[in-house]
């Protein structure tokens, strides 16, 4: 499997399934798409901004509601595998992408998996095991985000650095140097996890130095 960043933007997630699965995917997706829950009942959990439509389709409605949704995705998270069937097959029969809830280890070809997520915007870290041990992929991100801690910041010192590097006189070459000497600095890491620094003065810093040293590497 590759992995890959989808921008949801404009888009529609339907969540056929209202438990408490049902809900973390719905969550997840409606940080940025359009998201809609089609289940007869809804756990009491957080369903972030989706739309919850009662309502409990038999496998041979399921390709009525993605002819009437049009959905970029469908996440099949019921606990009824007969409809969790239905769903897989309508959104293939459509060509829409598909998150099979109640599957793991051996996948169907083309489908879809949600990896366990730590985000330090504008730095997204995605963790999976192939489908097969989401609670390894859990654990680990517990782990990385302490790893992470500052990564947002600097890629936020990197990206402004790069910006106005452009408008200097100032190489290619040089400039991908100046940003990997900065992205590897581990004194500029803890300066920036502590909060003893911040991305407008790294940056005004580094630029300084490079105007008084001319470019010069010591
Ligand atoms: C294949 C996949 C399909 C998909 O959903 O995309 C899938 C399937 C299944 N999960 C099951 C169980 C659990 N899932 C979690 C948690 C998460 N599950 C997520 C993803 C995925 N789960 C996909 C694979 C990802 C990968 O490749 O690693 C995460 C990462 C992302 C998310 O869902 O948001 C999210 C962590 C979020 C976080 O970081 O916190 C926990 C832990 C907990 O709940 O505490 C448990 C209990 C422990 C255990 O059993 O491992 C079961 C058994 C159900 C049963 O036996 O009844 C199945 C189905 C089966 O195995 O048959
Ligand atoms: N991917 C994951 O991380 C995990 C997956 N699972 C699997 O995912 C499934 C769902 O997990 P839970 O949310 O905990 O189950 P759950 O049993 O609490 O919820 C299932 C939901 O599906 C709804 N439903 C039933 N028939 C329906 C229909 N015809 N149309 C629409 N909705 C319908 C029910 O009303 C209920 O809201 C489980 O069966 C389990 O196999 C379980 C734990 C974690």
């Amino acid at each position: 499997m590759i992995p890959l960043l989808h921008d949801f933007t404009n888009e529609t997630v339907l969540v056929v399934g209202g438990g408490p699965v049902g809900a973390r995917k719905a969550r997840r997706f409606a940080r940025e798409a359009q998201v809609l829950v089609v289940s007869p009942s809804f756990a009491d959990r957080e369903f972030g901004d989706a739309e919850l439509i009662r309502a409990a389709p038999a496998p041979e409605d399921v390709p009525g509601w993605l002819e009437r949704i049009v959905p970029a995705l469908v996440v099949a998270a019921t606990d009824d595998a007969a409809i969790n069937d239905a769903v897989v097959d309508a959104a293939r029969e459509r060509g829409l992408l598909v998150n099979r809830a109640d599957r793991s280890g051996e996948r169907e070809v083309g489908s879809v998996v949600v990896p366990a997520t730590v985000r330090e915007e504008p730095v997204t870290v995605a963790v999976a095991t192939g489908g097969t041990a989401p609670a390894v992929s859990k654990y680990l991100r517990a782990e990385l985000e302490e790893t992470l801690d500052g990564a947002g910041e600097m890629a936020r010192v990197c990206a402004g650095l790069r910006e106005e590097l452009k408008t200097r006189d100032i190489s290619a070459d040089r400039r991908r140097e100046i940003v990997t000497d900065v992205v590897n600095s581990p004194d500029l890491w803890t300066a920036l996890r502590t909060g003893t620094s911040n991305c407008p003065q790294v940056i005004e810093d580094v630029l300084g130095e490079e105007l008084s040293t001319g470019g010069e590497r010591p």
